[in-house]
């Protein structure tokens, strides 16, 4: 990649690493030194331009790297930089790598949550001309010395597919650990941090492990105070998380558009009415529209008003619609997953949510249920008058509390009728 300005004099070294503070490294001696000000203009310009590339590159909504967002974060940028080719005497940049210390709610293989903060591949890329020439090793190689970290012991955020083929090439990283958000651990993360699995042990385990292991370090931060169990949540923010509000609003914005135009296989008319293109509009017969009247001036039935007045929460069928949202976030996760694969394992996102999602399934089984029974599906044909005939407590409309007594009194008439006594 080529900038209008000297990257050869801007960065002296052929790898530069630059924090939050992108300030420009010390100048080789004898060569000019523009205003300061200056030169971190051009590191960022350089940063944004990398960003968009690399955003380019993994088709990406919008750069998840960029001048502003290293300012705003604890990020580390390693960029590559051209020796042998000097287009027009002013250099050229090969690539870059960022990573980062994140905290993190990683499973173990046992299925285990554990509070960690590994130093994370954020974004990577190097430029496509010089792709598969060696350069992402060397750069991932420095990286590795720099920060004294084992590749075993990273946390990848949504790794690419070249960038998966990339670390079993080099690094014989292979075999991940399922887990629940957007981050990839390979079997080894949890090699020398294995500790019975005491939750006093859990949250202490990066700085006992440092100080016990002749191993190199993990690359963890101390962590604060151990949490109580309830306050962990099986989830961590990746830095893509942001692409996800570009890529879709939430519900119900998020629904599909009504559609303009026929679908491409219109469902098969039951009748041959409106078939016919010279026909006009057609209008219902003379008795229909008496009746249509007669029903608008017909007043509300008694029970109907009842009901109403009865329940502040809007209609039944509202309510169970605004209860289906764990399984539409869970449908936005996978939605946004670039690997399906990884979180095939969604279904472990802690029993709480496992929880909550079977009993919403239970749910709208019951419901289902319940219409049969009350539809007089030749079950119970007394009571599917009854329930409508008297003003339901508030509390009946808990439709797992009816489906349970239906279920219970069925049970207790099969066994009434079934058993001699
Ligand atoms: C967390 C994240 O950052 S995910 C995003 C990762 N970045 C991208 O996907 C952007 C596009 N890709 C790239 O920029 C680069 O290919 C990188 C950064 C992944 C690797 O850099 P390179 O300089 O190409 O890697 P390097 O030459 O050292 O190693 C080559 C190996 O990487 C893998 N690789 C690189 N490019 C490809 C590709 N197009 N297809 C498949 N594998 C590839 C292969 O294992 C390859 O070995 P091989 O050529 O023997 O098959």
């Amino acid at each position: 990649m080529e900038f209008p300005f000297d990257v050869d004099a801007l960065f002296p070294e052929r790898i530069t690493v630059l924090d939050q503070h992108l300030r420009p490294p010390a100048r080789r001696p004898g060569t000019t030194t523009p205003a300061r000000v200056d030169l971190q203009q051009q590191i960022m310009t350089i940063v944004d331009e990398l960003g968009k590339a690399s955003a380019k590159a993994q088709h990406l909504p919008a750069p998840i790297t960029s001048a502003l967002r290293m300012q705003s974060n604890r990020h580390v940028i390693y960029i590559l930089k051209d020796t042998s080719a000097r287009p027009a005497g002013k250099g050229a940049i090969i690539g870059f790598l960022k990573v980062g210390y994140k905290k993190l709610f990683v499973l173990d293989d046992r299925e285990a949550h554990n509070e960690v903060e590994p130093l994370c591949i954020l974004d990577f890329y190097i430029h496509e001309s010089v792709q598969r020439h060696g350069h992402g090793r060397e750069l991932f190689q420095h990286m590795l010395q720099k920060e004294r970290v084992e590749p075993h012991q990273l946390a990848i955020d949504r790794p690419s597919p070249k960038l998966l083929k990339f670390l079993n090439k080099h690094y014989n990283l292979e075999t991940t650990v399922p887990q629940v958000n957007n981050f990839v651990i390979f079997e080894g993360f949890f090699a020398h941090q294995h500790r019975p699995p005491t939750s006093s042990l859990r949250a202490t385990r990066h700085s006992r492990a440092a100080v016990a292991d002749p191993i190199p370090a993990a690359p963890a931060r101390k962590l604060p105070p151990k949490r109580a169990e309830g306050d962990i949540k099986p989830y961590s923010s990746s830095d893509r998380e942001f692409l996800k509000v570009a890529v879709e609003p939430p519900w119900p914005l998020n629904r599909a558009p009504r559609r303009a135009t026929p679908p491409a296989h219109p469902p098969p008319r039951s009748s041959s009415l409106g078939n016919s293109p010279d026909r006009g509009p057609l209008r219902p017969f003379v008795p229909e529209q008496e009746l249509l009247r007669s029903l608008r001036l017909c007043p509300p039935h008694p029970t109907a008003r009842l009901l109403l007045a009865t329940d502040p929460g809007g209609s039944p069928a509202q309510r169970r619609r605004t209860r289906g949202t764990p399984w539409g976030l869970v449908a936005q996760s996978c939605h946004y997953s670039r690997h399906g694969g990884f979180n095939t394992s969604f279904l472990g996102t802690g029993n709480q949510e496992r929880k909550q999602g079977e009993q919403e399934a239970e749910d709208r089984s019951a419901s289902e249920d319940r219409v049969l029974l009350l539809d007089g599906s030749g079950e119970e044909p007394t009571q599917t008058g009854a329930p409508r005939a008297q003003a339901p407590p508030p509390q009946s409309w808990t439709v797992g509390g009816d489906i349970m007594n239906a279920r219970v009194i069925r049970n207790l008439q099969e066994r009434r009728s079934t058993r001699p006594w």
